[in-house]
């Protein structure tokens, strides 16, 4: 493929810059300014030279096909952080009839080279994206292969269960039925208990991933824009005595210990003439339904019942003008804001117990996929099973991108940026 290249660091003034180069001459490209690069992996301090021009001091060093991100031949330039510089540079390649590279393109090289499967180019996506630690933890393990390694195992299973069928076939006499061996049936069965509760990890995985949403709900002036405020230390929303001063959603996103969460503000609930309130009462509803956790702000500590569900949060307002109990805030004193925030916490990483790996709505699908050809076989002919056996495998291919990619590839790496 032709040779592309990117900054591959963020724009900017910084204390290195890198520049990388992917494809067959990749190498000759950066020899042109640094002078010859003998070894592979072995970086070298030179002088970047275009004829008399002196671009850069700068560490090069290069891979081989084969042994590299993209499993192409790449080169590196790692320069002074100088936009000028960077800007000469790419230049010089430009001008050399090198082709700047487009959004995730490095990274769609590395999928179409084999170096990557599908699982981990959209780990790696998570990865670049991820703002708190639990998603950091699960973009580095679907980036790190681990789905990959898991479903390797489970196509393994298939490849000894379609074995063992095509045995039992005896072609020489056509009218006796041919038993299946018992092994199949149990390897199948484990198989899909295994499918199974990856499956069921998935609602919990995707959570981490996207982030958990929690909607602050109650009556107008109950202060749900004020605990807003407070907990983002900025004036996110309009606070006022009137009731009903907020009508839109304004999200607030924080990061929980760890957990990705987006807060929403919400217009307080009551019956009104006012039709711009009414829709953002209406609005108000069916994101506090949606929301993983209703939080039930009111001045007299009750809850909505029409919209309590399991798991929700009860707290009353303004607990610096009344005395109240307990699950009591007050948004001016800061009081009970942090055992709030804590219980929230508490609620959520609960959810997180049961999560898995798979936490794309494109995994889920291959995994049903998988686990659908594989119910209702007990008692099947063995070419039917066999059958069944083949479908169930490629839909862990689709799983890895072995198979059916092409309609996902553009979707994902449009999402990445250039020079990644
Ligand atoms: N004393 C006291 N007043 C508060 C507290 N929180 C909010 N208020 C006051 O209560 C009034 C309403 O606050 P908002 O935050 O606008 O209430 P809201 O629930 O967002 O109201 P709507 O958007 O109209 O539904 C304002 O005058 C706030 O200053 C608090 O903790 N203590
Ligand atoms: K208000
Ligand atoms: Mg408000």
């Amino acid at each position: 493929m032709d040779v592309i290249f990117a900054e591959a660091t963020p724009s900017g003034r910084g204390g290195v810059s890198i520049v990388r180069l992917s494809g067959s001459g990749a190498r000759a490209a950066a020899e042109y300014l640094a002078g010859e690069l003998q070894y592979p992996r072995q970086a070298y301090l030179r002088e970047l030279r275009h004829g008399d021009e002196l671009l850069d001091h700068a560490l090069v060093l290069w891979f081989e096909a084969g042994h590299s991100f993209t499993g192409e031949e790449v080169a590196e330039l790692h320069l002074h952080g100088a936009p000028v510089i960077v800007r000469r540079v790419l230049r010089f390649f430009a001008a050399q009839g090198l082709r700047p590279a487009e959004a995730g393109e490095f990274t769609r090289r590395a999928f179409l080279n084999g170096k990557m499967d599908l699982a981990e180019v959209e780990g790696l996506g998570d990865l670049l994206e991820a703002e708190t630690e639990a998603q950091r933890r699960l973009a580095l393990r679907l980036a790190g292969g681990e789905l990959g390694r898991r479903t390797e195992r489970w196509r393994n299973m298939l490849i000894r269960a379609g074995a063992l069928v095509e045995s039992s076939v005896d072609f020489a006499d056509e009218d006796v039925p041919d038993d299946v061996p018992l092994e199949v049936f149990h390897l199948l069965a484990d198989l899909r208990s295994q499918l199974d509760s990856e499956i069921s990890g998935y609602a919990a995985a995707e959570r981490v991933r996207a982030g958990f949403e929690v909607a602050i709900i109650g009556p107008p002036n109950a202060g749900k824009s004020s605990l807003i405020n407070r907990i983002a230390k900025r004036e996110v929303a309009l606070v006022s005595d009137i009731a009903g001063t907020t009508r839109d959603i304004i999200e607030l996103r924080i990061d929980l210990q760890g957990l990705a969460v987006t807060l929403l503000d919400t217009a307080g609930l009551r019956d009104t003439d006012d039709q711009i309130e009414m829709m953002g009462v209406d609005r108000a509803k069916q994101r506090a339904m949606a929301a993983d956790i209703r939080v039930h702000l009111s001045d007299t500590g009750q809850k909505d019942q029409r919209l309590w569900q399991e798991g929700d949060i009860l707290l009353q307002t303004k607990s610096d003008l009344r005395h109240a109990e307990k699950n009591a805030i007050s948004s001016f004193t800061g009081e009970g804001i942090d055992e709030f925030l804590h219980q929230l916490f508490l609620n959520l990483s609960q959810r997180t117990i049961s999560a898995g790996l798979v936490s794309h709505e494109r995994q889920l699908l291959s995994l049903i996929d998988a686990h659908k050809a594989l119910e209702g076989i007990e008692g099947l002919p063995p070419e039917i099973l066999a059958e069944a056996i083949r479908s169930a495998a490629s839909s862990l291919d689709r799983l890895l991108g072995r198979i059916g990619a092409e309609e996902y590839l553009d979707v994902i790496f449009t999402s990445f940026c250039i020079g990644k």
